[in-house]
């Protein structure tokens, strides 16, 4: 039987790259990352307008048993975001408001969720973002061994404890500590480069040309017909 286990301390993203990865936004952190880490789509924001980044504080739970939630809570730091996933397959609400005010408590920025949460319109009152694969009034039991700050998959992605997770209304992107930095620096050039391009396309230039595609359709076989009106 594998040996369930809470990790204490873990090395984390610093605060400065997370501020500047969550005000870069989740696509565009997606795309300087080159476009990896996305999470399944299917975890989606409870609320509208938040835009968060944290270090990874990761919880393996048993399907329909939040035991090793409560044990993650007590090894949250602030700034740190929690991410939760189970042995297999579930939507029940493995977290609601009483959690999100434990996690608020010790300053935690959110939860990522690849299971059901509940008490959803506690939780937008509260202002505590979560995203999750389902919003379920289903409750769970505290009964069942886990892990917490190992190695999971959320969402589809690999999460490990640490890494930088940034989550807004377009979704969630996981990036691996080690390259947090380097992402950060490319997402600043991109914010810069879609600047210049906003500029142009408000003043009236096309895409086709900005991006010189013109050549491609004419290489793709794309023909135009002036066609009547
Ligand atoms: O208590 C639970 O098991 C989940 C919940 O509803 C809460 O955290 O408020
Ligand atoms: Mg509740």
């Amino acid at each position: 039987m594998s040996r369930h286990v809470v990790v204490r301390r873990v090395p984390r993203v610093a605060a400065e790259v997370l501020a500047g990865l969550a005000s870069a936004g989740v696509s565009t952190v997606h795309e300087a990352d080159g476009r990896r880490g996305a999470l399944d789509p299917a975890l989606r924001p409870v609320q509208a307008g938040a835009c968060i980044a944290g270090a990874a504080v990761t919880v393996s739970c048993h399907p329909g048993d939040n035991l090793m939630i409560h044990a993650a809570v007590e090894v949250c730091a602030p700034g740190d975001l929690l991410v939760v996933t189970t042995t297999s397959p579930s939507t029940d609400g493995m977290l609601g408001e009483l959690l999100a005010t434990s996690l608020a408590a010790r300053g935690v920025a959110g939860v990522v969720l690849d299971a059901g949460v509940r008490d959803v319109a506690e939780l937008r009152a509260m202002g505590f973002p979560v995203w999750a694969r389902a919003v379920s009034p289903q409750g769970t039991v505290k009964a069942s061994p886990g892990s917490v700050n190992v190695p999971v998959v959320c969402g589809g992605q690999l999460v490990s404890p640490g890494d930088a997770v940034v989550a807004d209304d377009d979704g969630v992107v996981v990036v691996p500590l080690a390259r947090a930095e380097a992402v950060l620096e490319a997402a600043r050039r991109r914010i810069d480069s879609e600047d210049t391009k906003r500029a142009r396309l408000a003043a009236g230039e096309l895409g086709l040309d900005m991006y010189s595609l013109r050549p491609l359709l004419d290489r793709l076989g794309v023909v135009y017909e002036d066609g009547s009106s």
